[in-house]
């Protein structure tokens, strides 16, 4: 993917004002032209709107990180091009803490799974193309100092106004952390005038036998999943860009969610979900390029042209019956699954990695691995894979049960929703073994962008 050169492109690139003279007054072209943004306003006025409104990455960068520098602000010593392009090819840097935003991909989506997340859903407030980018401008421009690790831009000294950084990340480390953006197709209406790039057949996901959809869990226009192996690292910045879509965006819905931690396995072993079974064991391996381009990369042949190198994301919040869950029997719960709940190996195998022999019977003719075990059930025949990463969620009591309200949150990467999810949770809907156990309450789909270039900014394909 080349940078922009043209001039319609350059104007969309470069609007970012770089520094505000603090003794003149300046007329901001900033929309949503309120009240206020409609008057000249001064720098006193700027820094104040910066923290009550989250304008303040609007606002250049140098003089601000330069105090945060000066007076040790930055979480570590900052670079003035977080991110920067030495960064790009070798993916984790720092000692292997941290990753860099900008690279052809977006980060966060074939990266090993970090311990903690953090997944918000927005609706835009917006109804114009030119608010929409500057909302993406001010996302990516901070988006790339979190991953650096850095503070954000726009910190001011006064006591009298809020700090422009919420600063619970001061002093802890990037931790790791990757911010992936994604675009709902709800975008796609008559708003942005985007309709004529909405991609062929992307669409919220058709009802599946068993849903019990809760509209507070579902749908939205953008998306941005965080995650990070320190929980304060990613809500800070969840809060953050939260702060930033001010007037822009509104939360739709929010979600955290959790694995067992780096520290607690050394070895990285397979993680498990909360009914105590090894999840992950059978996605393809994101070490294998051809295989990710094959099933993840949407690629310039698969149409909407701004989507290459992009990828097609589903979220499912699904709920376990955990009280029902722990009263059945080990053989009952190996069976659900079709694989061994201690090794993870397919029943009748010896090894977690082992493919597992759908052939074979027991001695009274049972197939070994049952007909609507879950592994056997969402494997099909084989030809159609998704790259898989769910995080455990538990979100305290339900109320009207008093059971706790836990389970997977699923989400997964495809290049083709239509062709590779759809048909294997059609499936799965029918007869898998698991649905006894869990309940889909929520659900949304996202087109993930394609990475960003230094000097881009997230979506710049498509707005
Ligand atoms: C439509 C896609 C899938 C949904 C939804 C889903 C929900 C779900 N899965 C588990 C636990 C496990 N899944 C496992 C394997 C597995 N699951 C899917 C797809 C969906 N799962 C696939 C494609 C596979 C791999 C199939 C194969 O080729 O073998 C396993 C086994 C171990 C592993 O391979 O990861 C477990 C365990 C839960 C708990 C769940 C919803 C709550
Ligand atoms: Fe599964």
């Amino acid at each position: 993917m080349s940078k922009k050169n043209s001039s319609e492109d350059q104007s969309k690139s470069t609007s970012v004002p770089s520094e505000v003279d603090s003794t003149s007054s300046t007329e901001i072209n900033t929309e949503p032209q309120t009240g206020v943004f409609k008057k000249p306003v001064s720098r006193r006025d700027m820094l104040r709107l910066a923290g009550a409104s989250g304008v303040g990455l609007l606002l250049g960068s140098s003089g601000a990180l330069g105090i945060m520098k000066a007076t040790g602000l930055t979480k570590q010593p900052a670079s003035d091009t977080p991110g920067s392009a030495e960064n790009v090819t070798t993916g984790i840097t720092h000692g292997g803490d941290q990753y860099s935003f900008y690279d052809i991909h977006q980060p966060g989506i074939v990266t090993p799974s970090q311990n903690f997340m953090c997944f918000a859903s927005f609706d835009v407030t917006l109804n114009d193309a030119a608010g929409l980018r500057r909302l993406f401008q001010a996302w990516t421009k901070a988006s790339a100092s979190l991953m650096a690790g850095e503070l954000l831009d726009g910190q001011n000294e006064n006591p009298h106004l809020p700090p422009a950084d919420t600063g619970e990340a001061a002093g802890l480390s990037s931790s790791k952390l990757t911010i992936t953006f994604g675009a709902g197709p709800a975008l796609f209406d008559h708003r942005f005038g985007l309709s004529g790039k909405k991609p062929a057949n992307f669409a919220e996901l058709p009802a599946f036998n068993g849903d019990n959809l809760q509209s507070e869990w579902c749908g939205g226009d953008l998306a941005v999943q965080i995650c990070a192996d320190d929980m304060q690292v990613a809500f800070h910045a969840m809060r953050n860009l939260i702060r930033i879509a001010r007037g822009s965006a509104v939360l739709r819905w929010s979600q955290e969610g959790f694995q067992r931690s780096s520290a607690a396995d050394p070895n990285q072993a397979t993680p498990r979900n909360l009914m105590g079974f090894k999840d992950g064991t059978a996605n393809p391996s994101v070490k294998d390029n051809n295989m990710m381009n094959e099933v993840v990369w949407v690629q310039p042949q698969d149409g909407a042209g701004w989507m290459t190198n992009g990828s097609y994301m589903v979220v499912r919040r699904i709920r376990m019956r955990i009280e029902v869950w722990d009263r059945s029997s080990l053989a009952d719960q190996e069976n659900t699954f079709g694989r061994e709940r201690v090794s993870g190996a397919p029943l009748g195998s010896q090894h977690e990695f082992d493919r597992g022999d759908m052939e074979a019977k027991d001695t009274s003719g049972k197939p070994v691995i049952p007909m609507n075990a879950h592994m056997r059930v969402a494997r099909g025949d084989g030809t159609m894979q998704i790259l898989r990463r769910p995080y455990s969620y538990s979100s305290g009591m339900d109320k009207v049960t008093g059971q706790l309200d836990a389970g997977l949150f699923f989400i997964s990467y495809q290049r083709s929703i239509e062709k590779q999810f759809i048909p294997m949770q059609q499936r799965l809907a029918q007869i898998d073994a698991l649905n006894e156990y869990i309940q889909h309450i929520g659900s949304a789909v996202f087109a993930c962008f394609p990475g960003v270039q230094q000097g881009g900014y997230i979506g710049d394909q498509l707005v």
